[in-house]
């Protein structure tokens, strides 16, 4: 059986929560072989952003390089990218090495309020980025940003979900974290039906790097080979266990669970 592959090109997160140090967490979960290439080094932990250190281009693209030259992997996730310069190297080489099942979380702002993607870059994500994407997880904050409406309701969020896929993602989920509901929903729009995945909302200050973690689920299992409903059922109840089971490490917002999902499995004598 071949292994499955997956590549997460984002920002370390030295808290451990979010970024790269979530998505290869969330890979090794769920049994996908995890690579990373880092775009900026965050001096972060459950209180906040405290310093960013952006990786030089030249190194971000020997980084791709080196993967591609070597281990091909079956999905790709983006996360922090920083600036416009950077979105177009990454942009650039996803179309030359042919990579496919490419999985954009459109990250913009950290919990804690520090910025995490140059303000003007936004638009470079929607006219380079998106048009590659197998799909996009925007927040609804992110979702609004991209496209420049307000969302209040299901229905604005459905209309925002048809945008993004007019911009070119041939799946948009608009995750619910977010909202105000008293369940949590995520809406995935695939050019032609909309799907609603509702769920519990757990109150806990614990959710740093929920959506690391969730768009990183997506991304192993569409590595396996799943497609992206199958990926992103396995993503839902990923998240869920990762929320509802914290662990309440730091004073802060803390970290998800990562290790939930599989020891729920064992517990229930599932393997
Ligand atoms: N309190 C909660 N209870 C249950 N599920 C939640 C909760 N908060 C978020 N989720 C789920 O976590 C996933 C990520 O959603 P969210 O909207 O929080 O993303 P995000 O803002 O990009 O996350 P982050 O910025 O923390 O990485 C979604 O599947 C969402 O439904
Ligand atoms: C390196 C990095 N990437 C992504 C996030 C977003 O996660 P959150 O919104 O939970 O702070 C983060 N804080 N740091």
């Amino acid at each position: 059986m071949e292994i499955s592959k997956s590549l997460t090109i984002a920002g370390s997160d030295s808290g451990g929560g979010a970024g790269i140090q979530a998505d290869l967490k969330t890979f090794q979960e769920l049994s996908s072989y995890g690579m990373s290439v880092i775009t900026a080094v965050t001096s972060q932990n459950t209180k906040g952003v405290h310093d960013v250190h952006p990786i030089p281009m030249k190194h971000i693209a020997s980084q791709l390089e080196a993967i591609a030259t070597d281990v091909n992997p079956q999905a790709v996730k983006t996360g922090m990218l920083g600036d416009m310069d950077t979105i177009h190297l990454i942009a650039d080489r996803v179309r030359q090495y042919e990579w496919k099942n490419l999985v954009v979380d459109p990250v913009m702002v950290a919990k804690g309020g520090a910025r995490l993607l140059e303000e003007q870059a936004v638009s470079t994500i929607k006219q380079t980025l998106i048009p590659l994407a197998s799909v996009v997880t925007p927040n609804i904050p992110e979702a609004e940003a991209l496209t420049d409406k307000q969302i209040k309701t299901m229905e604005d969020r459905k209309e925002a979900a048809v945008l993004l896929a007019q911009m070119g993602a041939q799946t948009v989920i608009i995750k619910g974290g977010h909202g105000t509901e008293d369940k949590v929903s995520d809406l995935l729009f695939d050019g032609e039906e909309f799907t609603i995945y509702e769920g519990e909302r757990y109150s806990t200050r614990n959710t740093h790097g929920t959506g690391c973690t969730f768009s990183a689920a997506i991304t192993a299992e569409l590595a396996k080979g799943n497609n992206i409903r199958q990926a992103v059922t396995v993503a839902k109840e990923f998240i869920e266990l990762a929320i509802k089971e914290d662990l309440h490490i730091g004073s802060g917002h803390g970290p998800t669970n990562h290790w939930a999902y599989n020891q729920y499995y064992k517990r229930n004598g599932i393997n």
